[in-house]
């Protein structure tokens, strides 16, 4: 199976960018030199759609992390292009890539990341304060009692459960109100309760808010709260799902694991 033509081209070109948050071009990715070479992301194109969940899956090592790495702007490519709205990233210095992960782009990851000398409002704060921008209470208000942290504010990360430190790295990642929030593995550190809790605060936070969020997981179930489940194996797309139960996402990850 290939990527859905109605959002991505296999040639690599992005006739209609309108409506798309981010996007690769005949992306490549190569580590190392001579033997120990490795293409870990091998030619692909794909855009993601404003205003949906996407999830990336696939075996391990088939560049889940690396292509979310070069979209994020966290990772730089070999060649090809990748587009953040308008913006190609790979035509941008260190500087002006710093700026856009900070200004355009939210990140969550498996391990939280949090300050552990802050507290959960100034950790929540921190981009906005980094970024000189002024702290919007009312917005901050919204995204804390959506996130059920209103009477945890004041508590350092050490006094906050795992679903609860998540849910800090999810408002902080919010709170500059970013085109797009990459995910890495958010409920690989977490209980299933507290799991779920987290995937349906993420899929709230595209069906209520509009906002775009794009998830590396291993887990079909979590990836099953997706829009959109797209598949990799060697580098490239080998399926795209457009709202899949766990059921067809297993079927579809099965002869790839093998
Ligand atoms: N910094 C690096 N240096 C060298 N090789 C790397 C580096 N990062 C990734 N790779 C290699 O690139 C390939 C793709 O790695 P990547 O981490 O993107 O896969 P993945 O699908 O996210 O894997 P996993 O599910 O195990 O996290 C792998 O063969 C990996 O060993």
């Amino acid at each position: 199976m290939t990527s859905s033509p109605s959002v991505s081209t296999a040639t690599g070109g992005l006739r209609s960018p309108a409506g798309v948050a981010c996007a690769a071009e005949q992306l490549v990715k190569v580590y190392g030199t001579g033997d120990a070479q490795v293409t870990a992301v091998d030619g692909l194109s794909v855009a993601v759609a404003a205003g949906a969940f996407t999830a990336i899956m696939g075996p391990s090592g088939s560049g889940k992390s690396t292509l979310m790495h070069c979209l994020a702007g966290l990772d730089q490519a070999t060649s090809g292009r990748v587009l953040l709205g308008d913006t190609d990233l790979t035509a941008l210095s260190d500087r002006e890539l710093t700026r856009v992960r900070r200004d355009r782009i939210g990140f969550v990851f498996q391990s939280f990341n949090l300050l552990p000398a802050l507290t959960a409002e100034q950790n929540i704060v921190l981009p906005l304060e980094l970024a000189g921008r002024r702290v919007d209470r009312a917005a901050l208000e919204r995204i804390v009692a959506t996130l059920g942290l209103a009477d945890r504010l004041r508590h350092r990360p050490a006094e906050l459960s795992g679903g609860q430190q998540q849910r800090v790295a999810v408002a902080r990642a919010l709170v500059t109100d970013p085109e797009v929030i990459f995910a890495d593995e958010p409920t690989g550190a977490l209980d299933i309760r507290s799991g779920h809790a987290l995937l349906a605060t993420l899929r709230g936070a595209v069906r209520e808010q509009g906002r775009t969020v794009v998830m590396v997981t291993h887990d079909p179930v979590a990836a099953s709260y997706a829009d959109r489940v797209l598949l990799l194996a060697d580098g490239r797309v080998a399926g795209d799902l457009d709202r899949p139960s766990t059921d067809d996402i297993l079927a579809t990850l099965r002869p790839l694991d093998a």
